[in-house]
């Protein structure tokens, strides 16, 4: 796949990858995004995963057609991008590897006993490398997502090689909703990260960008403002949408009644949007995303030895962790003899910012009372207000 006028799409589909990064699940796979710029001098943008080694440099020499290249530009060292460097450098012994400080001192860990003396070339931020036509500067991105993440812009053909940014779950052999994907890959990946990605939004600002190539999923060149701004509110923890997200955990029923009334009386008085997730069955990474996608939050557990279920647990550290902000949260706690989930699920959020409580939390005792309708009631008013 050609980009613009020298630029050549050489990554991989993964559709093998049961976990990607050990947690996600990715049911339509995976891409691991390469590219060459043939100009005077060629360069290779980055690598690809492991268990792809034989495709990629089989679609690398495609393009280089005996020519040998110039450079391997590392924008990042995950090894779902780079793992493939030193096999690179053995069939092109003589490239020379473009790189900041930290990525070289990541690539010595990664691969120990690579000797790439007289062959590195270490740039710093801000700086240009001329190809022939092609300009690229480099712009460094620590923590969009890790430290030593840079990424590139070539100003003649106006592209900007993104790294991880505007990435997606999902192969490119699969035709699927962008957002959907890039929002769920985003808050799960990079979400912690918003302030450092401001910053490097704020330097794409100042940039005339038609094209934008990540590392993973598809490469965007049409309405670009639309993934500019789904960038600009994700990483300032806006909320996206009107709409209530209801997370549950429930081993006997009763927390699932109560939490199926909730979702009803909504539907009823014609809440925008209601998404209910039962934490031990459905992709966490999902219920995760539609937290920070919606502005409201129900969070509903059993108390489990005088503390709040497992995968609730878990669920809140994933947000208090991408630092979940700026919204209003709702509490139903269930107990057979005391009932103590909803007091341990609030604490949890105590150094989250401009967190809003309802006023109103349902307190069950082992089976939905007519009181705890009533209280569903009142919490579904305060919802649709
Ligand atoms: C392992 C375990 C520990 C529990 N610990 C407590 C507890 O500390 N306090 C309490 O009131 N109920 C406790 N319960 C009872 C449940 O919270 C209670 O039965 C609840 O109503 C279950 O709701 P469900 O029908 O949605 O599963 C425990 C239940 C289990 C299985």
């Amino acid at each position: 796949m050609k980009i613009g006028n020298d630029i050549y799409y050489v990554g991989v589909n993964d559709h093998q990858v049961d976990l990607f990064e050990g947690q996600y699940d990715v049911p339509n796979g995976m891409s691991y995004n390469s590219y060459v710029i043939m100009d005077e001098k060629i360069a290779v943008m980055d690598t690809v995963d492991a268990n792809f080694t034989e495709e990629w440099l089989g679609n690398v020499a495609e393009v280089l057609n005996g020519v040998k290249p110039d450079y391997l530009i590392v924008q990042h060292m995950e090894p779902d991008h780079a793992a493939n460097i030193e096999n690179f450098m053995k069939v092109y012994p003589e490239t020379i590897v473009v790189a900041n400080t930290k990525t070289f001192t990541m690539m010595e860990n990664f691969f120990r006993g690579m000797d790439l003396e007289g062959k590195k070339l270490v740039v710093a931020n801000g700086e240009s490398l001329t190809l022939g036509k092609h300009v690229l500067t480099f712009v460094f991105a620590p923590m969009v997502h890790w430290p030593e993440v840079m990424v590139t812009y070539d100003s003649t053909d106006k592209v900007l090689f993104s790294a991880d940014g505007f990435g997606k779950f999902g192969a490119l052999d699969v035709e699927e909703d962008w957002d959907c994907e890039a929002r769920r890959y985003y808050i799960g990946i990079i979400g912690k990260y918003g302030p450092q990605v401001q910053k490097l939004l704020k330097t794409a600002a100042t940039l005339d960008i038609q094209t934008i190539c990540p590392l993973h999923g598809s490469v965007l060149t049409e309405n670009l403002g639309h993934y500019l701004e789904k960038y600009d509110i994700w990483s300032s923890y806006k909320v996206e949408s009107e709409g209530v997200v209801i997370a549950y955990s429930s081993v006997y029923g009763n927390t699932k009644k109560a939490v199926e009334v909730l979702a009803q009386k909504l539907e009823e008085k014609s809440c925008p949007k209601v998404s209910v997730f039962d934490l031990a069955r459905d992709d966490m990474a999902e219920a995760v995303e539609d937290a920070f996608r919606y502005g409201k939050l129900v969070l509903a557990s059993i108390t489990y030895n005088a503390d709040m279920f497992p995968f609730m647990k878990t669920y809140i550290d994933h947000l208090t962790e991408r630092n979940y902000q700026n919204r209003t949260i709702g509490l139903i706690e269930n107990g057979s003899w005391a009932p103590n989930a909803a007091k341990v699920m609030k604490a949890e959020f105590e150094k989250s910012k401009n967190i809003t409580w309802l006023d109103t939390t349902v307190k069950i005792m082992s089976s939905l009372s007519e009181e705890n309708m009533e209280q569903l009631d009142q919490m579904a008013e305060e919802l649709c207000k």
